[in-house]
């Protein structure tokens, strides 16, 4: 299939809404703002990513969400998805196969045991709270690599629980979908 943006995108809606009652990949009651809160909010995403086609890891990626929607939005960006649970990675993948997204791949694993990955971008929405976040950006992000993390209107309590950020220069994006919310950038400096 060679399928234009915005029928990858209506075909991905639809599955996410056939498959939710059964799996739970959005809470049931934001289903009906799924255009208009989770896609918009994933795909700022691809506003805010250079257009540089470096390969990208996508970790707790549940329904797809931002990594699915980062793969449409540049299909020439390779793109691996990671979720622990196999019935989310078995919806990924029959996304990715429904919508021929030949850039992206899923893979069942825990971020936290999967080997280093050394890559240029990881993105994390919804994940965990940042102290445990920054830990597998550490594990897998190259010197001079970017986490991009999703973060709703609690980010700021959770900064303040972090240690030191000394390895990383933060930019915070405030979220076009909501106020509160916000997207943080790690760029994570270079050693000498
Ligand atoms: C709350 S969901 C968020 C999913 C998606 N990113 C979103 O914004 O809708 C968190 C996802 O992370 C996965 N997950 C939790 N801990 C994980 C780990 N250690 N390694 C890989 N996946 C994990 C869960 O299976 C779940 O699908």
């Amino acid at each position: 299939m060679n399928a234009s943006r915005e029928a990858r995108f209506a075909a991905y809606a639809a599955l996410l809404r056939k498959w939710n009652p059964s799996i739970n990949l959005v809470a049931p009651n934001s289903l009906a703002q799924l255009e208009d809160r989770h896609l918009a909010d994933s795909a700022q995403l691809a506003q805010l990513a250079p257009d540089d086609d470096e390969p990208w890891l996508d970790i707790g990626s549940g329904g797809g969400l931002p990594g699915l929607v980062l793969a449409i939005e540049q299909p020439d960006r390779p793109i691996r998805l990671v979720d622990s649970d196999g019935r989310k990675v078995a919806f990924l993948r029959t996304v990715i196969q429904s919508l021929g997204l030949s850039n992206c791949t899923a893979l069942q694993a825990r971020i936290e045991e999967l080997p280093p990955a050394s890559v240029r971008h990881i993105s994390a929405r919804a994940l965990a709270p940042l102290p445990r976040l920054v830990p597998y950006l550490d594990r897998h992000l190259a010197e001079g690599g970017t986490g991009w993390l999703l973060k709703g209107r609690n980010w700021q309590a959770e900064f303040e629980q972090l240690g030191s950020l000394d390895h990383y220069r933060l930019t915070v994006h405030p979220s076009r979908t909501d106020p509160q919310a916000a997207i943080l950038q790690l760029d994570r400096k270079t050693i000498g």
